[in-house]
């Protein structure tokens, strides 16, 4: 009876009347919750703003018209309210992350798309120590240098610029590039033992085997980091589509997979050379390859060379455009705003007897500097889309006034916490440093650009050094003409800028 009905055509209507309606059935629980109707029967519509780069958007759109609560996939809920933050992100409350993290898995699960928390637990207390607030001091030196290296060769085509008639004194650049050059060799420098290069190429280049004995070719590494956050953020939203995905009939999915491909591939080079350099007793170094080449976990163990490449590929992914793209942003909207640069700069030349590169002591404590980075944080918001957490077994959680069972996938949208007039005021859209003079504790709850509890950042501390770094070194030493009045930007797992437009010279006082 049942295999006669599978070969007639009622099949083809009960096949999608299944697979669309299972999904609402199953999350009844939820199915009062606002939303896109389509939202709540699949997760294609999701998958459909994913890959139009532009999904915290399109959810903080929905916020704005249906409050506190939307549903956004079959089993996901997102909630713009800080009270759900302790409770999704916190400690002790078991959520773990959800599947969309398969999505972002390649070589191995690393500390950041590992599920369990046991293997969570274990990765983390082996990379914990090295991130603390005492241990990063170590690697200033290497921030240090590279900086150096960009001060070099911005110092050389400020003087072309100024011997160019035509060009009125401006070198004109996309500093987006720049930024992302200095963080690529930064955390090259800190994840594998050497710059990339990029600084003194002034380009986008980076060596890549696809295993540890093939031989090296090159490849973009910024772009194909682009492609992969992009790519693997779509497939996060069904993330069972992974193994096909390359064969589907578009090239943001192809091109995403070959980049994922090559992105594992410059992690394999580059360990592979600190590996073999190491055993031949030629490396003094105290980055992070070398913590995470040390670091044991409870039982002892120190991490496999797969492991080991898996985590460095982490920290390149992790910690170099979530880094750049927050320094550009920072500049553009600094320089929308000629009075917030007066009072930086104001602020650098009182505490900088010299536009040399400074010293974190040096910098670490001006107040004005501080305000102009964590108010960039908040409207730029790098981590711009909900981080999506399951309610863990048992009875579920109360939240915003509604019921969610075990489950059900739960999210708080970075973004629009960041960007709500009811937390930060009827300005919360402009940027005012000043705003961080004061902050209530509603705001400060609010603020999650590096999340929170034990999946928040924990590259944190080399994140504000770093940004504290190149914001003084770029405006004591350099001034800058704005080229365009907005900045354009686009969604993989981060909300980058496509570009910044800018004139550049060394300052006067410099
Ligand atoms: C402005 C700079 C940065 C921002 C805004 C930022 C933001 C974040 C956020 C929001 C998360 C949570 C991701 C999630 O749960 O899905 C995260 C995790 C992480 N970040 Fe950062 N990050 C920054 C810089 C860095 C740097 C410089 C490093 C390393 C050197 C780093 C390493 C990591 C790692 C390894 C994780 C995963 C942690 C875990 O799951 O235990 N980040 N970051």
């Amino acid at each position: 009876m049942f295999l006669s009905f599978l070969f007639t055509p009622w099949i083809l209507l009960a096949l999608p009347l299944l697979y669309f309606g299972l999904p609402y059935v199953r999350n009844w629980q939820i199915q009062d919750v606002p939303g896109p109707w389509l939202a709540k029967f699949t997760n294609l519509w999701y998958l459909y703003e994913a890959r139009r780069c532009r999904r915290y958007l399109t959810v903080h759109n929905l916020h704005e018209k249906h409050g506190k609560l939307v549903r956004i996939q079959p089993n996901q809920v997102s909630i713009a309210d800080p009270d759900a933050i302790p409770i999704v992100y916190g400690h002790g409350t078991g959520f773990l992350k959800s599947d969309y993290y398969d999505a972002f898995v390649s070589i191995q699960r690393g500390l950041f798309n590992t599920r369990d928390r046991a293997e969570h637990t274990r990765k983390r207390k082996t990379v914990s120590h090295t991130f603390s607030a005492k241990s990063v001091g170590q690697f200033e030196q290497y921030i240090h240098h590279n900086l150096e290296q960009l001060t070099s060769q911005w110092d050389s085509k400020s003087k072309q610029a100024q011997q160019n008639p035509r060009s009125g004194g401006y070198y004109r650049f996309d500093a987006l590039h720049w930024f992302n050059y200095v963080a690529f060799d930064i955390i090259g420098d800190l994840a594998f033992g050497a710059p990339f290069g990029m600084l003194e190429k002034g380009a986008d280049v980076a060596e890549v085997r696809l295993s540890p004995d093939a031989p090296p070719t090159s490849a973009p590494a910024i772009e194909v980091l682009n492609r992969r956050g992009e790519v693997s953020n779509a497939i996060g939203t069904m993330s069972w589509i992974k193994p096909y995905a390359k064969y589907l009939p578009d090239p943001f999915f192809y091109k995403g997979i070959e980049a994922v491909k090559n992105l594992a591939g410059i992690a394999i080079a580059r360990v592979n050379e600190r590996l073999a350099a190491a055993e031949r007793g030629e490396i003094q170094r105290v980055d992070l390859l070398a913590r995470l080449m040390e670091g044991k976990d409870e039982g002892g163990n120190q991490l496999g060379r797969e492991e080991l490449t898996a985590e460095a590929l982490t920290q390149l992914i992790a910690g170099s455009d979530t880094t750049s793209n927050t320094s550009c942003a920072l500049l553009y909207h600094c320089l929308m705003h000629p009075e917030v640069v007066k009072k930086l700069q104001a602020e650098l030349d009182r505490a900088l007897p010299s536009s040399d590169v400074p010293t974190y002591e040096q910098v670490k404590s001006l107040p004005y500097l501080d305000m102009v980075i964590q108010e960039t944080l908040r409207i730029h918001s790098t981590s711009s889309q909900g981080l999506p957490r399951l309610v863990p077994p048992g009875a579920g959680v109360d939240l915003a006034g509604h019921h969610f069972p075990q489950g059900v996938v739960l999210s708080v949208p970075a973004y629009t916490m960041h960007h709500s007039k009811e937390i930060w005021g009827s300005d919360a859209d402009e940027y005012r440093p000043e705003r961080w003079e004061k902050v209530t504790e509603r705001q400060k709850q609010a603020f999650i650009p590096f999340s929170y509890g034990p999946r928040s950042c924990v590259g944190r501390n080399v994140a504000e050094m770093e940004l504290a770094l190149i914001v003084a070194t770029v405006f004591r030493r350099y001034e800058f003409e704005l080229y365009q009045d907005h900045l354009e930007t686009r969604e993989g797992f981060l909300r980058k800028p496509l570009g910044l437009q800018v004139g550049m010279r060394k300052r006067q006082a410099a």
